[in-house]
This record gives C-alpha cells, structure tokens and sequence, in this order.
C-alpha cells in the first residue's frame, strides 16, 4: 500500500536550537530552519484562537452589521494588577478594541480626568516595563485587540524602532500617538508597518479638509475622528457637527472610523453608531469609573455595569 504521507514535526529529533527535523514516513527528509518553520507551526497553532487586528477587527463586526465598541483606560491606575482585571472585564463584555494609555506626566491632550489618572499611576512607580510585563501575561487571554495609546515621548525615550518591536512582541495590534503632526509621522508608520503594528492617525473638527485626506490615507488600522474642540473629557452632548464629519471622512476613504471625545452615555453612543460612525471610543468615563472607586474591586464592577450599558445600545 503505498503508504501514506503523513508528516510529523518530530520534537523529539531536534538536533540543534535552530533546526527542526521534518521525518515523513517516506524516506526522504527535510529540514527547515526554525526562522522559517516554527513561524507556520506556531501559527498552525494558533491560526484559530489568532487575535484579529484593527482593521481586521472593523471588517468583521461589519460583516455582521454592528459598530465598534471601544474603550480606553489608564495602565496603572488605581494599579497594574487592577488594569489586568479591567481589560479582561473590558473584553468579556464584549469590547472590540481596547486602548490601553502609557501614562505621561505631560498629557497635553487630555483633560482633568485622564490627568488625574496619569499623575496616580505615575505616582505608584508605573513604567512602561511594568505595562509590558503585565500585558505580556494579559494579552493571551484576550479575544479582542490592543491598541497602545501613548504620546511621542515615551516612544523617543526608548527609540522608535526597538518601542514598536517591544509591543509588538507582547501582542499589541495598533497604536495611537496623538501628538505627533502629519508631517512627522513618516518614519513612525514606516516602522509600525514594518512590525506589523497598525497607526491610527487623528483628524479633527478643525483639520482643513485637504489634511483630513492626507491624515486618512496614512492612517491604518482605523480613522480616529475627534468629535470635540479641546481636551478629552465627557461631555453633556455631542456635537451634531460630527455627522457630517463622518461623513466628509467616509467620502474620502473606505477605512472604518471610529470617534471619540466625550462619548459617556448610551445616548451618545446610539447617536453616534446613527449617524455612520464604525466605532465608538469612550475613556474619560471608563477612567474615572475605575481610577476614582472606593476600592479596585468596586471600580471593577462599576466598570463592568457601565461597559454593559454601552455595548447594550449599540447592539
Ligand atoms: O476621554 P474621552 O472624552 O472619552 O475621549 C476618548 C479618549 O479618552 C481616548 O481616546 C484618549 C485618551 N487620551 C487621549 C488624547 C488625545 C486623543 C484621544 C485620547
């Protein structure tokens, strides 16, 4: 009977640390350097329980007619072992994304809330080491993706290059770097694209209409239209102005976009999911929730109550 081929990846004989031996039952043998082979194992393996990216992400929940759920929180505040917790609890509500902020001690961007965030956790030693190793334990139980939120100056301190190669290898999909102009962000989305990292760039209700087009050609990943002049923070309302932004963003490109910017009620995330929008993206809320409870656990559960709420009125 000619027999049959059956390959099998022989743990077993591996010879040296950088070869594998591939033993068919035929007589013939191969070997592939793992540089080119533990790559199609690992992913074999892990092709079904694989994280989709951002833009993946937007693809699918698309197909399926349903808008972007995202939330942002401070790594580190109330602690790391908290922010853990809080993005498993994200996920398992159903968050399609999760932005997870590098805390600075010069948010420009941001408002009292997310400040206040940042100072706690910088207060309590937080580091981008520490963020590192707890999302290098995290990410493997998560279903939906990362996107690292951080100003240009973390990344300059550690280097570009060796930044995207760091949070990449611990799982992180995209990154959000909002104080880095147009003009300077050549040599970032070169090496985000050479990770494989996805840069969401940001436009803005005052960005000229020319630039809004430059900004979502180059951004990846997804478009982070900003709905509000100022800082972060919730806000009463939304601006009715955003619609038609989406829609001048939507005119210009096919990529998703999704908006953020005082986003802090059901309300506001029905509003927002009616008027074309492909993602929401709720922080200052989520933050002050979880940084401002009695005690992480409360803050946990708090945060776990308002997710649910949100995600309810976009279902
Ligand atoms: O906090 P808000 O108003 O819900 O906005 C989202 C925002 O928190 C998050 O995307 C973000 C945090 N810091 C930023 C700085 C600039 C732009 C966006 C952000």
């Amino acid at each position: 009977m000619a027999a049959a081929l059956k390959v099998t990846i022989s743990f077993l004989q591996l010879k040296k640390p950088d070869t594998y031996s591939l033993s068919p039952f035929l007589s013939h043998k191969s070997t592939l350097s793992t540089k080119t082979f533990v790559p199609m194992a690992a992913a074999a393996l892990t092709t079904s329980s694989r994280t989709l990216g951002l833009c993946e992400t937007f693809t699918r929940l698309k197909q399926d007619g349903k808008v972007a759920f995202i939330p942002y929180i401070t790594a580190g505040d109330p602690d790391l072992s908290t922010t853990a917790e809080a993005l498993k609890v994200l996920d398992s509500c159903g968050s399609d994304i999760i932005e997870l902020g590098v805390p600075y001690s010069d948010p420009l961007a941001d408002g009292p809330v997310i400040q206040a965030a940042a100072t706690r956790s910088l207060a309590r030693g937080t580091n981008l080491n520490a963020i590192l190793s707890m999302l290098n334990e995290v990410v493997p139980q998560l279903s939906c993706p990362i996107a690292m939120f951080t100003y240009y100056n973390p990344i300059l301190k550690r280097g570009v290059e060796k930044f995207m190669s760091t949070i990449k290898d611990v799982g992180v999909h995209g990154l959000v770097v909002p104080d880095v102009p147009l003009e300077e962000t050549e040599f970032l989305r070169k090496e985000a694209l050479k990770h494989k990292l996805e840069l969401v760039l940001l436009t803005t209700p005052t960005t000229p209409t020319d630039r809004m087009k430059a900004i979502v050609e180059a951004s990846e990943g997804f478009v982070y239209l900003v709905s509000a002049i100022g800082v972060t923070g919730a806000r009463v309302s939304i601006n009715n102005r955003v619609q038609s932004l989406i829609q001048d963003i939507k005119e210009a490109t096919d990529k998703p976009v999704a908006v953020g910017f005082g986003i802090s009620k059901p309300e506001h995330v029905k509003q927002i999911a009616g008027w074309g929008a492909d993602g929401v993206i709720v922080g200052s809320a989520m933050v002050k929730l979880l940084g401002e409870a009695k005690s992480p656990e409360e803050g946990l559960k708090e945060l776990e109550n308002f997710t649910k709420s949100l995600i309810s009125a976009l279902r």
